[in-house]
């Protein structure tokens, strides 16, 4: 099945070879191709260049994209999709005045998700765990990566583990699953989180390692949480069962699990919405690749991650959404671009490179998506009629995209 899109006024983040991410200065280059065509053949990009250079081949469709752009769908490398409910009433408790850290000590926050999702059957989650999946690939999300953690006994967080690897088998888009047993201290381990920490190691690991449920692992590193030792005992836990650390770090505190993460080889570290020079500085020439939620920020109105510093230090960024009920009930990447252009300062260019590129390489996806190379997968957004590619960002809160592609083929 061939099919060509042709007369396109831009595509963007063309990549002739494969690059792993982009740093620094390098983020403000985004390589396109005006007035272009695109060739997919059974899913995967096949060709691409200028109209001038096009030589006709047999296809079996053809889109004519006059006025319209193509990029990359959007790689999503943090979201927490599965959940069950949402916490409609906590999000009026906050407008009233009461922080995250109020909600969760009056019996709020990830206890609250996880006791709802403890009582909701697997199939009913799968059912609302789609609708999410559904809602984000018609915003132009083509790549996520998907956390356990609002489970918290043997059997939840099992739960949100198969469902997400039944969602893996009924879609064609990549997911990647990470297990995040260590997001909260259960009521029922209170007192003893050490407790906890060993049941996540010694039971659950095995089993998710036996069922090869998840690539990654997380820890939610942070104060009333798990301190930098807890961390690291999960990380080097999860490391011996086959799984890649990716965590939670620096929300609302620095104490020192940034430099944690780089020392074990963490895929990505995420939040950073508090970061120190230090913090900086270690992540310096590593493949550790830091990630910044802008939503998060927004819905709790707490700082952005220091981008613009970080970029300008020499390092790169991702760009996710941290889709959960608590601090960021959206999975939209559109606002999420948007919102590192106005709030973070990044320029459109490094934005989307954040959102795409970068993203790829946090979820270890980068030889599949994240760019217009050849062997990679059309995952394609096909734009509206729009001027330039500022406008995606420009036009904060509207959808510009006409079409979305998920292996060749048109999901919206
Ligand atoms: N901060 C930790 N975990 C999630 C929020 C969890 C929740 O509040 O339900 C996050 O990434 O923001
Ligand atoms: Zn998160």
């Amino acid at each position: 099945m061939r099919i060509l899109f042709k007369n396109i006024k831009e595509l963007l983040q063309v990549r002739e070879t494969s690059v792993d991410f982009v740093s620094g200065k390098e983020m403000s280059q985004l390589p396109t191709i005006k007035k272009a065509y695109l060739l997919v053949e059974d899913g995967i990009i096949k060709d691409f260049g200028a109209m001038t250079d096009f030589s006709n081949v047999e296809t079996d469709e053809v889109v004519d994209a006059s006025g319209k752009m193509i990029l990359p769908t959007w790689c999503d490398s943090h979201t927490h999709l599965v959940y069950a409910g949402n916490r409609e009433s906590e999000f009026v408790d906050k407008i009233k005045g009461l922080s995250y850290q109020d909600i969760a000590n009056k019996g709020g926050g990830i206890l609250n998700s996880a006791k709802k999702l403890q009582e909701t059957t697997e199939d009913d989650l799968y059912q609302q765990t789609k609708t999410r999946l559904d809602e984000i690939i018609a915003l132009g999300t083509g790549a996520v990566e998907i956390k356990s953690g609002y489970g918290l006994t043997e059997g939840s967080e099992l739960k949100m583990l198969r469902v997400i690897r039944r969602l893996k088998e009924n879609y064609s888009l990549p997911i990647k699953a990470t297990f995040l047993g260590a997001h909260a201290v259960p009521s029922e381990y209170k007192d003893d989180k050490a407790g906890y920490l060993n049941m996540l190691a010694e039971v659950l690991m095995p089993k998710i390692a036996e069922e090869n449920l998840a690539e990654f692992v997380d820890v939610f590193c942070e104060e009333g949480y798990f301190s930098v030792a807890d961390t690291e005992f999960v990380m080097e836990a999860g490391k011996r069962h086959g799984l890649i650390p990716k965590i939670h770090v620096n929300q609302f505190t620095s104490i020192g699990g940034v430099e944690s993460g780089v020392k074990f080889n963490a895929l990505s570290v995420d939040h950073l919405e508090e970061m120190t020079d230090d913090d900086i500085e270690n992540l310096k020439g590593t493949k550790t690749m830091p990630v910044a939620l802008p939503g998060c920020s927004f819905f709790l109105s707490i700082p952005y991650t220091p981008a613009r510093k970080m970029i300008d230090s020499g390092l790169p960024l991702a760009l996710a959404t941290d889709y959960n009920p608590g601090s960021s009930p959206s999975g939209n990447m559109n606002f999420v671009v948007s919102a590192a252009c106005i709030k973070m300062k990044l320029t459109p260019e490094e934005a989307i490179n954040a959102a795409t590129l970068n993203g790829a390489y946090a979820m270890g996806l980068q030889n599949q998506v994240g760019s217009i190379t050849k062997g990679k997968d059309a995952n394609l957004i096909l734009t509206k009629s729009i001027n330039s590619y500022n406008f995606i960002p420009y036009s904060f809160g509207v959808n510009q995209i006409e079409s979305v592609y998920i292996k060749g083929i048109p999901v919206v």
